[in-house]
């Protein structure tokens, strides 16, 4: 199955991030927000930020293939968040679902969002920005570089030389 690549900049990031925010201020107030790490750490600073939240939690889910046929574990608890009530958690994507599962089973009561969300996950989670196709890889910044990216004649001659040998 071919695979799709959306790429977010710093600058896309932050955008969706403040609309979040701007969407979750109805809600408010928040006692804190839980990061969902590692990818909800940075949406995560800036929403709270953006709502004035000083106490940021964290939780962390981990996969690990090898164990339980990949049973989802969570390696650091929210302890601070309680049950989640009147507690905000913000990934940056959910994708299959399995991490927000888990983080909803943790914190039954608090409100979860998200920037990107993909069919499969996008029922779990209270709100999103921005839906993205299950086929696509979401390209976050902080795994990403520019790169020098030849031009496409200079693709198209050595396709040419490489033919003429
Ligand atoms: O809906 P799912 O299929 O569970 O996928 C979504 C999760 O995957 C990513 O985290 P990842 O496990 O890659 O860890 P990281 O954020 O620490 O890189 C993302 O930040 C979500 O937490």
């Amino acid at each position: 199955m071919a695979v799709n690549y959306a790429t977010v900049t710093w600058d896309q990031l932050h955008r969706d991030a403040r609309i979040l925010a701007e969407a979750l201020v109805p809600k408010m107030p928040f006692k804190g927000v839980v990061a969902v790490t590692r990818g909800g750490l940075i949406p995560a600073a800036i929403i709270a930020r953006e709502l004035n939240c000083r106490l940021v939690e964290t939780i962390s889910v981990v996969t690990y293939d090898e164990e339980e046929r990949g049973k989802p574990t969570i390696i650091k608890s929210p302890d601070a968040a309680g049950d989640g009530e009147g507690f905000l958690v913000i990934d940056d994507l959910v994708d299959s679902g399995v991490t927000a599962r888990v983080v909803r089973e943790r914190l039954p009561k608090a409100y979860f969002a998200c920037l990107y969300a993909k069919p499969a996950g996008m029922k779990l989670t209270n709100h999103f920005v921005v839906e993205v196709p299950q086929d696509t890889w979401v390209l976050f910044p902080w795994d990403t570089a520019p790169l020098f990216v030849p031009p496409l004649a200079t693709k198209a001659m050595d396709k040419a030389e490489n033919k003429a040998d």
